[in-house]
């Protein structure tokens, strides 16, 4: 039965009493060669189209992806497409899970903008080649849905956050929590800079969270604090110019985030996390970094 939760009082749960999920061991990444700024679907894209360095892109993704090698996952990459100058961001065609039995499932996203729903099929295919049970919601009651941009697991556990209001729909999480019988709880983000959840969200580890709080609602704020023990909040400069929030935790360990995060990282380091810098410039321009250059896979 679906469980989509909107305010800290629906909460009859801790997050130790949620069953474990196996931690991520595989990442997909889409390689940027057609990478630009060519419309603008975001506030971070105006003033941007046409400033792309794409060989810098590439140097970019290159050392994102050398990263992800280093603290241990296995890496998968796909080519982009001419015509798709947002592939490379392949955190938000999909949302993968790994079932009690073990069986990969993956849900396809009804993505917001017209630009990027010819993206969706390519990434669809790869799971198709690799063996996942394939789910679609339905187009005709629900706009949108943008896969792990707002749909964000709880490390090593069987919760889901899910961000709503500029990218995704509400309805969306209706049909996700009765499909993967996951709890899911909703927050509503408020401010279009930060127009995914994992912009201004980041689940480092099962007691600690890494955000920016003027994204959220209150009631999204206490649902926050209600589940993490800590909550390490980011700067207004470190978030919205430096994409503090987009950083990636796939081990709970290692963070590797944009380069010059300098508050952030001295609370990450402090809290006893290894902190991976990287310059992701260029794909700042679109307004994405870290997470959402990639997919975390089992
Ligand atoms: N934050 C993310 O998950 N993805 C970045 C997507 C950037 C792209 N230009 C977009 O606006 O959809």
């Amino acid at each position: 039965m679906a469980q989509v939760i909107t305010s800290a009082d629906q909460i009859d749960f801790t997050v130790d009493e949620r069953p474990s999920m196996p931690l991520p061991t595989e990442v997909l990444m889409v390689r940027p060669l057609h990478f630009s700024v060519d419309y603008v679907i975001n506030p971070h894209m105006a003033d941007q189209v046409g400033k792309v360095d794409k060989i810098e892109a590439n140097n970019e993704w290159e050392l994102v992806r050398s990263l992800f090698d280093q603290v241990g996952m296995n890496i998968h990459v796909i080519e982009d497409q001419e015509g798709l100058p947002d592939m490379v961001f392949c955190a938000n065609q999909s949302l993968p899970y790994i079932d009690e039995d073990g069986n990969e499932h993956v849900f396809m996203s009804i993505m917001h903008a017209d630009e990027r729903k010819d993206e969706v099929p390519y990434i669809e295919q790869w799971y198709r080649q690799n063996g996942y049970k394939i789910h679609f919601l339905d187009e005709d009651n629900i706009s949108d849905f943008e896969g792990c941009g707002d749909a964000i697991w709880h490390t090593g556990k069987r919760l889901l956050w899910g961000g709503y209001g500029y990218r995704s729909s509400l309805e969306a999480y209706e049909t996700i929590s009765d499909t993967f019988d996951v709890p899911i709880l909703a927050l509503e983000l408020v401010d279009e800079s930060f127009y995914h959840l994992d912009t201004c969200f980041c689940v480092l580890d099962e007691d600690t969270a890494l955000i920016y709080p003027e994204a959220f609602t209150n009631e999204g704020l206490e649902m926050i604090n209600k589940m993490f023990d800590t909550v390490i909040q980011a700067s207004k400069y470190e978030a919205e110019e430096l994409f503090a929030c987009n950083a990636s935790c796939p081990d709970g360990r290692n963070v590797i985030i944009q380069q010059g995060c300098t508050d952030v990282n001295k609370n990450l380091r402090d809290n006893g996390f290894s902190v991976h810098e990287v310059s992701t410039y260029e794909f700042l321009k679109s307004g994405g970094s870290v997470f959402c250059m990639k997919m975390l896979l089992w």
